[in-house]
């Protein structure tokens, strides 16, 4: 499972509220897209869900229970630009939490259990499409493939929840378009529910199964540090789409990858 339930959440940073009594039930393997005016409060929502910052009050759940305000391994999260670590090879950004929570001291795994995460990350790299690269640095990737690799990374550590911050922004639409069938894939495979924050309303269209708008109510200059923004609108797409099913309705192209007899 991974419902989260967000209750009354407020956010306030000094005499600024960000976030007004935002509040939402997403359901477990739900894809959301959220979406809203710059500077709204978008990637502040996702670094509460990440637990990066606290909430001024309200609660976040995650299958019933608080959030704990620390980052941790249910939640994963890619960022626009440098998720990655630059000074390792794409094997060692993919094994790197994994080696971190079998070892915290030494960061390091040895003999069997070291294997064991190395087959692992061989496989989520070839999952991603990053096969051949398993040596390489990440400055000697392309953008897409950078992305690639930071989704590969994210998901090794099999996330409840995963939170994307503007992950596409800076991709070619060529490319974009590509790791649009393969984020799609990932969430059809992988027991997750995702969180994505966008600009791009055809990326939220063709990705999610809600569309969450946040906007401020009031958004005259002299409201704006008294008012924060809020969910102004919430759309189910339709045909819905569920993780791991195909549409009933049509044919999906970026449907369970079974489904296309691949
Ligand atoms: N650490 C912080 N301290 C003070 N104010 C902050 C902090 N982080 C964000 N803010 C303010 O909170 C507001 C919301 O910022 P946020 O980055 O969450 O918006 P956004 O919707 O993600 O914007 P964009 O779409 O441009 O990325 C902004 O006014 C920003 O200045």
């Amino acid at each position: 499972m991974s419902a989260l339930s967000i209750r009354n959440l407020w956010k306030e940073y000094g005499d600024q509220i960000v976030l007004e009594n935002v509040s939402i039930e997403i359901e477990s393997r739900a894809f959301v897209a959220l979406v809203g005016p710059s500077g709204c409060g978008k990637s502040t929502f996702l670094r509460l869900l990440l637990g990066q910052e606290g909430q001024t009050r309200g609660e976040i759940l995650l299958d019933g229970v608080p959030l704990p305000r620390e980052p941790g391994p249910d939640r994963g999260v890619v960022f626009q630009r440098y998720s990655v670590f630059p000074h390792l090879t794409v094997l060692g950004n993919v094994m790197f939490g994994k080696e971190l929570q079998g070892s915290r001291r030494a960061a390091r795994l040895f003999g069997a259990a070291r294997h064991t995460v190395e087959e692992e990350a061989r496989a989520m790299i070839a999952a991603v499409g990053l096969s051949g690269s398993e040596a390489k640095y990440p400055a000697q990737l392309s953008g897409g493939m950078q992305q690639r690799l930071a989704l590969a990374q994210a998901l090794i550590m099999r996330p409840k929840v995963l939170l994307l911050d503007e992950p596409f922004g800076a991709l070619d639409p060529g490319i974009r378009t590509e790791i649009h069938v393969l984020m799609k894939k990932l969430w059809h495979e992988a027991p997750m529910t995702v969180v994505m924050v966008t600009h791009d309303m055809r990326e939220a269209f063709t990705l999610a199964t809600r569309v969450v708008a946040f906007e401020r109510p009031r958004d005259r200059p002299e409201e704006r540090l008294r008012y924060g923004a809020t969910i102004t609108r919430d759309i189910t797409i339709w045909p819905p789409r569920q993780a791991g099913q195909a549409s009933i309705f049509r044919p999906d192209r970026d449907g369970p990858v079974a489904s296309q007899g691949q």
